[in-house]
């Protein structure tokens, strides 16, 4: 007997911009910020695109600096695929004429730009991963988008790199969108996190999963273990435990799985739970670590602790933390509230142990 299709359920007729409007109803966002994240979507199903084109858009591969002259380098001293070059344009010309920034900022610019005289200005201030996982590009795995969104503060005539450092607690919104089988946005206002699939043939955002919850025990980590000598002694005793399993003090088996891109591991634990950690290493000890704080850690910090997560660096809660630049790296501790509490226990108990 065939198997019968499942109705779809009710939620898979709401639309991005049904939603943000009901929100707008309810007093979760006024008119200008659902203007900015529908902009920002908008400029996320083009990157979508792009990606999707892989070989044929002919996408795929390193920049090349200005003047033909070898790799193009960022501001972090990381090599820029095409693709980084690219999804960093398109989040840019979308939004200058939106009406609804200040200012922007991104992992690809040395500097955030004001929005110029010339145009609209609005109240907000936008910070961006334009395409994270950026190694996974030339091998066909999922990427992302991440962005995070602030208020400009006020009487600020032209925006600045310090008028976006501030603590992560203080976003308004944040969010993603992968670029994997299927392109998904994951949005949060502040009131739960929210995913939303990408219906390719009507071109919309479809609310497909709302008030997402990460289960709050897990036996799944994601973590770069080829790192592991040159980690410090508690996150040494931290995995050492976890390998130990059921026979360790953690009385459990744990399984592994690590994709390199933050934002495929973040979804991975926001749909079925687990413990993603970019710890301090000793590689570059003049590093804080890899992820940087503005537009990686505090936009996924706020996803996960919107879906009953938690996320902290290891010692304090990351949204707490007050940056000191725009491209501060700070080390990232997210996922299941148990078990980011019981890593960073680890840490807490050496820090006052070795005082
Ligand atoms: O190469 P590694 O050490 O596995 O690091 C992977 C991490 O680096 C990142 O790719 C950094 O992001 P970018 O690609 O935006 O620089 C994360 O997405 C990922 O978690
Ligand atoms: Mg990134
Ligand atoms: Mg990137």
């Amino acid at each position: 007997m065939p198997h019968a299709v499942s109705p779809a359920p009710d939620s898979t007729h709401r639309s991005l911009t049904r939603f943000l409007i009901e929100e707008q109803r309810a007093g979760h966002l006024n008119p200008e910020l659902r203007l900015l994240i529908e902009v920002v979507a908008r400029a996320c199903k083009r990157i979508s695109v792009a990606v999707g084109k892989g070989a044929l858009g002919g996408v795929l591969g390193d920049a090349v600096a200005a003047g033909g002259d070898g790799a193009s380098i960022n501001v972090q001293g990381e090599a820029q695929k095409k693709l980084d070059v690219l999804s960093n344009e398109i989040l840019l010309e979308a939004n200058a004429w939106g009406g609804h920034l200040a200012g922007l900022a991104s992992e690809e610019m040395d500097h955030s730009q004001p929005i110029p005289d010339a145009y609209p200005r609005g109240n907000y201030l936008l910070l961006f991963d334009p395409l994270d996982g950026s190694s996974n590009i030339d091998v066909n795995v999922s990427v992302g988008t991440i962005f995070s969104v602030l208020r400009c503060p006020e009487g600020v005539a032209e925006v600045g790199d310090q008028h976006f450092l501030q603590a992560g607690r203080e976003q308004v919104a944040a969010g993603y969108c992968i670029y994997g089988p299927s392109t998904m946005l994951v949005l949060t206002l502040g009131h739960g996190t929210h995913a939303f699939t990408l219906d390719r043939e009507q071109g919309s955002f479809v609310l497909t999963q709302r008030a997402m919850r990460i289960p709050e025990e897990t036996r799944e980590f994601a973590i770069n273990m080829s790192n592991q000598r040159h980690w410090e002694t508690p996150m040494q005793d931290y995995v050492r435990d976890l390998l130990a399993g059921s026979e360790g003090p953690r009385g459990k088996d744990f399984n592994m799985r690590w994709i390199a891109s933050m934002v495929a591991d973040v979804h991975r634990l926001l749909t079925r739970g687990g413990i993603f950690i970019y710890p301090w290493d000793r590689k570059d000890p003049g590093k804080a670590g890899k992820l940087r704080l503005m537009y990686e850690a505090n936009p996924m910090s706020m996803l996960v602790e919107q879906a009953g997560g938690a996320a902290t660096d290891g010692r304090e809660r990351l949204l707490d933390v007050l940056p000191g630049q725009l491209h501060q790296r700070v080390p990232v501790f997210l996922g299941s509230k148990r078990e980011v509490e019981e890593a960073t226990r680890y840490h807490v108990t050496h820090d006052s142990a070795t005082k």
